[in-house]
């Protein structure tokens, strides 16, 4: 049973999933841009825009946190993360379990990173493959981070890399498969297409402007994608809520670039 399409984590079957775990996955330099974005309370504020389906934080930060926000924010919670400062073949420590978060966070859903093409690759689906099953058994939807990388990889951008590795959600059992943009609405479609009903989300990457990044979203969404997940486009800028406004449009409402850039004008 997929318990993704009746969840709380999708709206009218899109998902737009805040993505915040950069303070274990990359460390403060993520936050200097927007020094405010390093307060995890500013974020939650942030995820409570309409457009955000539900927050991907880890352990720490949804139990410090997340009490206060459970009424308003739906939690994703992130079970592995590594640091930058590991310098090893690609691999996720665990942090959390799906029991853990489930009946002492309250998540909603649960988040999972697997590096295709590492070294560690069989004990990271192995360990995806618990998640999963455990996951199954609560009735959460599975996010998995499926960003191929390693020894075994020469090029993470390629097209063909990304369809596999959204195929890899379809064949390990995610709900939703999150990956890197392929870089064109016609490579979208391939991978969509390898991934059945796992729906595949793109993957956010470092700050671009405005029109850039929509355009990217959008060529997602009209190749049948489901969304996006999202950290450093929302909250590295001066005013998120705007960029989620226009991600609102383009997601949800079927909105063009301008349009939706129309509707959430810079100085407004
Ligand atoms: O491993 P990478 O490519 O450096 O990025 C990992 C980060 O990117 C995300 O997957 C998405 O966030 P961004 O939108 O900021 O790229 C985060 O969940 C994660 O912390």
């Amino acid at each position: 049973m997929r318990p993704i399409d009746d969840a709380p984590v999708t709206r009218d079957g899109k998902v737009l999933v805040l993505a915040y775990d950069h303070g274990i996955e990359h460390g403060p330099v993520d936050f200097d841009p927007q020094p405010e974005s390093a307060n995890p309370e500013h974020v939650f504020e942030v995820a409570t825009h309409p457009a955000v389906t539900s927050l991907a934080v880890g352990k720490g930060v949804a139990e410090a946190y997340y009490p206060s926000y459970e009424d308003d924010v739906s939690l994703l919670a992130k079970l592995n993360g590594t640091s930058n400062l590991w310098m090893g073949e690609p691999d996720s420590a665990v942090n959390c379990s799906v029991e853990y978060a489930a009946e002492e966070l309250g998540a909603e859903s649960i988040g999972f990173t697997v590096y295709p093409g590492t070294n560690c690759e069989v004990e990271m689906f192995e360990e995806f493959r618990e998640v999963q099953e455990k996951a199954r058994e609560y009735g959460l939807p599975v996010v998995m981070w499926s960003y191929a990388r390693g020894q075994g990889v020469k090029n993470d951008t390629k097209d063909d890399v990304i369809a596999y590795a959204a195929r890899l959600g379809l064949e390990l059992g995610a709900d939703v498969a999150k990956v890197k943009y392929p870089g064109s609405r016609e490579a979208m479609e391939r991978v969509n297409r390898m991934a059945g009903p796992t729906k595949v989300i793109m993957s956010g990457g470092s700050k671009k402007n405005d029109r850039e990044f929509l355009e990217n979203v959008k060529s997602v969404i009209d190749a049948g994608g489901a969304g996006l997940a999202v950290g450093r486009n929302v909250w590295q800028r001066e005013n998120p809520r705007r960029i989620l406004d226009a991600l609102e449009k383009v997601i949800y409402e079927e909105a063009s670039v301008d349009e939706a850039l129309q509707a959430a004008p810079a100085k407004a």
